[in-house]
């Protein structure tokens, strides 16, 4: 059972609202288990349990079971309740802190629209972030398919709950991943952290490789002479020379036999095709 909130990562959540009293079994989700409860005597349970609280958005302002949360001294996600403004929240985690426990966690969970649907908040989530410093998830329950939007947002992670689908969370596992990496510079400090961070990257790259290996495929296929016999050397020297200016620190040179590499491999693929 992990203790605080792993950031860049999708973590799902239980509410006790409809099974009142009975904390389900941890292997209910993979990773740590969260949970919402329904009243004050769900907390025994939930502390014996759980690995973390979920303040919902529908009881946020309900400052007796707020602080009873935060007095069992676990991590606790504070969702924003669907019109409650931007200070309303932050308050709810100085209440938090007021009670002995600043592992608190701030969730962006949507506002309620004329459409019935609640829409996510991501300038709100932003502003959440630069004033509190503290790290904002997004509940993207209502809609997985807002990972990458959420993520790019500058969400240090998501939250889902257990109704979502297999495919759902691997869409939202992906984006956590995948943009991630793009959207966040990280700075870990331990070797694990840092192996972590650098396989998210690897996982962006890899996406990348895949889809550029099939675009060299289709250029093969439209040039008058394809494959090695086309080589396009004066080509291959602009696009390094392109990359450069983003990667500066690699620089051409070292960029260069990386990318004769990659270009080989994706015309090795296209011939073998
Ligand atoms: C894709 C092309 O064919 C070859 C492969 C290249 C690549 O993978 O980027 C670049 C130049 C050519 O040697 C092209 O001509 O653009």
């Amino acid at each position: 059972m992990t203790s605080t909130l792993e950031p860049r990562t999708v973590t799902r959540w239980v509410s006790l609202r409809p099974h009142h009293g009975r904390v389900p079994a941890e292997d209910l989700v993979d990773g740590p288990l969260y949970v919402e409860p329904f009243s004050a005597a769900d907390l025994p349970a939930i502390a014996e349990r759980a690995a973390g609280v979920v303040v919902g958005s529908a009881w946020m302002q309900d400052f007796q079971l707020v602080r009873a949360v935060a007095r069992l001294g676990l991590p606790v996600i504070v969702q924003r309740g669907h019109s409650a403004t931007l200070e309303e929240w932050l308050g709810i985690a100085d209440y938090c802190v007021a009670e002995g426990n600043d592992q608190v966690v701030l969730c962006e969970s949507g506002t309620r629209t004329h459409l019935s649907h609640v829409a996510l908040d991501l300038t709100l989530l932003r502003a959440a972030k630069a004033r509190s410093g503290r790290p904002v998830l997004a509940d993207v329950s209502g809609d997985p398919s807002l990972a990458p939007a959420a993520i790019a947002a500058g969400a240090d992670g998501l939250l889902l709950s257990p109704s979502a689908s297999d495919a759902e969370v691997a869409v939202a596992r992906e984006a956590v991943a995948l943009f991630g990496a793009l959207a966040v510079r990280e700075s870990p400090s331990t070797l694990p952290e840092a192996r972590e961070a650098i396989d998210r990257v690897d996982a962006a790259l890899a996406v990348l490789l895949e889809r550029r290996a099939e675009l060299a495929g289709v250029v093969q296929s439209l040039k008058p002479v394809g494959g090695f016999a086309g080589r396009d050397m004066e080509r291959e020297r602009q696009l390094v020379a392109a990359m450069a200016e983003r990667a500066p620190k690699l620089g051409a040179e070292r960029l260069a036999p990386i990318m004769n590499a990659v270009i080989e491999a994706g015309l090795r693929l296209a011939e073998e095709r």
